[in-house]
């Protein structure tokens, strides 16, 4: 995996978000660190578009609102809009590209307006090399800039071998040019998955497999659960998430606990 400034993307439903969901961004960050094979400038999560039509998948006016209350506290993880404000679904390599470019862009024209999602610290690059240098080195080629990669648990590594699900130039992209950095999760053997595809073992150095020694198998579709039977989803996500689902009676869940207990009772 090449040196250099990398904003780690995490794609997905994120209904609702979970624990795991951002302790995915602090064991990555953490390893790439530890490894010295590259700064993480930044975190961006970025919700699916309503089209992408998933069982259970809320408005994304309510996961961007889960979203934001989960990152009160990161001071590097920001949420990205820009995927549910397009027209319909976009794929993965486009989002990423969008997301690169915008950032380089940033960085290259001083002056440009930085977009809500862009994280702190990305612009702080600058201090690292001298601003016109970077501004030079920058023009027109991303290589000098931030890299992009994708953040993503082993399950959705493996969603690359469903057939119709990625296109074959989609996987190229994403891993050839951008990177992949996945954390284990359950049931999944991701080191097994690459060795049998040519397009990811061609790409291997670019990919980071991530050992998840701190297990947790919480999804969202374990709080979704929880909370369709009136049980508590508490500590295995933030308050504010569960107190707006409260609000909003999403996922089936009632303003209290106990109301909604007796319906399973
Ligand atoms: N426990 C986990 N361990 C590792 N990765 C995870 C875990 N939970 C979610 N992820 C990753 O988070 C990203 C977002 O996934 P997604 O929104 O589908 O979450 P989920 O918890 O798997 O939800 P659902 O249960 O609805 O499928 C994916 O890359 C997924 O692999
Ligand atoms: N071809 C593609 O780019 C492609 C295909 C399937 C899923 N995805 C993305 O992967 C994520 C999957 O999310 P879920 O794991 O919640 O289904 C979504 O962000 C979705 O947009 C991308
Ligand atoms: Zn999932």
């Amino acid at each position: 995996m090449s040196q250099g400034k990398i904003v780690l993307m995490a794609c997905g439903s994120f209904s609702p978000p979970t624990f795991m969901h951002l302790r995915m961004f602090e064991i990555a960050r953490d390893y790439i660190h530890s490894l010295g094979i590259g700064t993480i400038v930044g975190g961006i999560v970025s919700p699916v578009h309503d089209a992408y039509g998933k069982k259970e998948l809320v408005a994304a006016q309510h996961r961007i609102a889960m979203l934001k209350l989960a990152l009160r506290s990161s001071g590097w993880i920001k949420v990205s809009e820009w995927e549910t404000q397009q027209s319909g679904w976009t794929r993965t390599k486009v989002s990423m590209q969008y997301h690169q470019d915008t950032i380089n862009k940033c960085l290259s024209e001083l002056n440009s307006d930085a977009p809500a999602w862009l994280p702190d610290d990305v612009l702080n690059v600058n201090s690292i090399d001298e601003p016109d240098d970077l501004a030079a080195k920058l023009n027109g080629n991303v290589e000098d800039g931030v890299t992009v990669k994708l953040l993503c648990g082993a399950d959705l590594l493996e969603s690359f071998a469903t057939p119709g699900l990625w296109a074959e130039e989609d996987i190229e992209a994403i891993v050839g040019r951008h990177g992949l950095v996945v954390v284990s999760r359950a049931g999944s053997d991701p080191g097994k998955f690459i060795y049998e595809s040519d397009a990811l073992y061609k790409h291997r150095k670019n990919v980071l497999l991530m050992t998840n020694y701190i297990t947790n198998e919480v999804s969202s579709t374990v709080i979704r659960r929880l909370l369709r039977r009136g049980e508590s989803a508490k500590y295995l996500t933030d308050d504010g998430v569960l107190a707006y689902i409260r609000q909003y009676r999403l996922y089936g869940a009632l303003p209290c606990v106990t109301e909604a207990a007796a319906r399973y009772s």
